[in-house]
């Protein structure tokens, strides 16, 4: 997969925020300026009438009519889009602890928290309808342009307020439910023993995995959610797949997507007034994905006429969702929106997790002790609870988030006004949480800097709970996380009992495409145990 947009160097090892405002010694949590506020205490006049006005929260100051918009642009901007991770940590260090970046062309302006205090408050207090200010061009197509199909229940992504609260109610429980994800333990063991076959026969005579093999992933990353959303195996791990096949298809629809979201955000977005060749691609785009869910939807409620249904715990999470409900509609939704996030997060993380395995042998050596331990018979098949024991495997994976946090921030649009690091900010504006900077800072992680999936085993109390959190909080934390989980648990169960994993290229950068990967051919090596 060629990655169009310009990497920036350096980035092999995670950036680690030394802020010398806040360096202290002994203890890293002791001295850090701290929150005047309790997480859910209530905030009275008092408090804000103490606080510092808006217009003097530190940050980039914008230029008159262009705003801030220019800094993003290419050549005379300071900062690219694809920068984004590295311009946070800029911000932080140019700025402190909080940020504001105003004056953006057609949206609000962006206000950058670094506190891990501050970011523990503004979630608990986020009320029944959290607003996370994502995707408006998903919006505009889903309110706009498709109001015919989506109508009142369009889904939960890029959807706010009651109408999210409605639609997520529906679909909760079903997705969350252990009982739902257990079930899937063994259709997503047999995908991935698929792309495992089709990874020996990839391999080259020293066991070098080819070029694209980022591509090979984000197959079996569709192949593992178009069983879960679509009941169905879409036959992405064949062989011969060509450039107009419909899994193919999917994979580039599904990238592209994501990867131009930040493009017609970020950028001046101009598309809101006019159509513009990138917003008419993009409507296309989602149109081919309706198309494809309510296939393969309306082919699970022909099955489900003829099935034979004792319990529901015969039910997949596809025909729960469409017996409850009775309505075909809600079930492509659901799909569609587990589909658009569901692919591209699950097979950047696992590249970022598969590329630290095979270049930390140590690290990598003891989870292959666990996993042969905990399932000594490599022909049992896997199950739920087997694969719960895997602590260390898991630890490793939480700290693979925590030093490169695949998705760079999670963010709200605050729905009333509040006081952030003793300024008063009004509502409206969107509040950005840089996970990938705050789980690097030493004020809430000790020795940031090393890999250490100890730390997640041995109940460090020096992790603040809030500085990496990357599947978000709350009423809208990711509704994919149990899935997300059990096809990275079964992965490296299944790949690392059997291979070691290495990698003799070029050292990889890390860059920002819409995820934070490592970028370039990830060419791991796979040796038999
Ligand atoms: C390792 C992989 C993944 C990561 C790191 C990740 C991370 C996230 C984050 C940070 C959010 C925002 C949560 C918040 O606002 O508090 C989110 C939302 C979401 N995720 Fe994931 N995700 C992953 C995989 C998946 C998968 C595999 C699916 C689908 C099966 C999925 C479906 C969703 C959905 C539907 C939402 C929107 C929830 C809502 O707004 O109500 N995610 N994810």
């Amino acid at each position: 997969m060629g990655r169009s947009l310009r990497t920036f160097t350096g980035y092999t090892r995670p950036f680690i925020v030394k802020n010398a405002r806040y360096a202290t010694t002994g203890c890293p949590f002791s001295k850090r300026d701290r929150s005047q506020i309790a997480p859910t205490a209530e905030l009275t006049e008092e408090i804000f009438s103490n606080a510092k006005p808006y217009s003097e929260v530190p940050g980039p100051k914008p230029i008159p009519i262009l705003g801030n918009t220019w800094r993003m642009v290419p050549i005379i901007g300071q900062f690219d889009i694809s920068e984004f991770a590295k311009v946070t940590k800029l911000f932080l260090e140019r700025y402190g602890r909080i940020v504001r970046l105003g004056g953006l062309i057609g949206r609000p302006d962006l206000l950058f928290v670094y506190d891990a205090d501050e970011i523990e408050r503004i979630y608990r207090r986020e009320g029944p309808t959290p607003f996370r200010p994502s995707m408006p061009c998903l919006v505009k197509y889903k309110s706009e342009v498709r109001k015919d199909f989506f109508g009142e229940l369009p889904g939960v992504v890029g959807v706010h307020g009651d109408q999210w609260r409605r639609f997520r109610s529906k679909v909760q429980r079903p997705i969350l439910q252990p009982q739902t994800v257990k079930k899937y333990v063994a259709p997503i063991e047999m995908v991935t023993e698929d792309f495992i076959k089709y990874m020996e026969n990839a391999k080259d005579e020293n066991g070098d995995l080819p070029h694209e093999f980022d591509n090979d992933i984000h197959r079996w990353s569709l192949e593992c959610i178009g069983r879960v959303a679509l009941d169905t195996r879409l036959g992405c791990l064949s062989s011969d797949l060509t450039s107009d096949s419909e899994p193919q298809r999917i994979i580039d629809a599904a990238k592209f997507a994501l990867r131009n979201v930040a493009v017609l955000e970020l950028k001046a977005p101009y598309w809101r007034y006019v159509p513009t060749p990138l917003w008419t691609k993009y409507v296309n785009n989602m149109n081919f994905f309706v198309e494809l869910c309510s296939k393969y939807i309306n082919e699970a409620l022909e099955r489900l006429k003829t099935k034979k249904v004792t319990s529901e715990n015969d039910l997949s999470l596809l025909e729960r969702v469409l017996r409850s409900e009775g309505d075909p509609k809600i079930a492509t939704v659901m799909a569609l929106d587990l589909i658009l996030v569901g692919i591209d997060t699950i097979s950047m993380a696992v590249c970022s997790i598969l590329y630290q395995a095979a270049t930390r042998l140590k690290q990598q050596e003891k989870m292959a002790e666990e996993i042969r331990r905990v399932l000594p018979d490599p022909s049992k098949p896997l199950c739920y609870s087997d694969l719960d024991k895997l602590h260390y495997t898991k630890a490793f994976v939480r700290e693979v988030f925590r030093m490169y946090s695949t998705v760079i921030g999670n963010g709200r649009t605050l729905q009333d006004d509040d006081v952030i690091c003793g300024y008063h900010i009004p509502k409206g504006v969107q509040v950005v949480f840089p996970t990938i900077v705050t789980g690097n800072m030493s004020q809430f992680v000790s020795d940031p800097e090393e890999f250490k999936p100890e730390r997640w085993l041995e109940n460090d109390g020096r992790l603040h709970p809030f500085a990496s959190l990357p599947y978000g909080f709350g009423a809208r934390i990711c509704l994919g996380r149990r899935f997300a989980d059990l096809e990275i648990q079964i992965l490296l169960a299944k790949l690392i009992r059997r291979y070691r994993l290495e990698y003799h290229h070029e050292p990889l950068d890390y860059a920002v495409t819409f995820m934070y990967a490592p970028d370039g051919p990830l060419r791991l090596r796979m040796i038999d145990r």
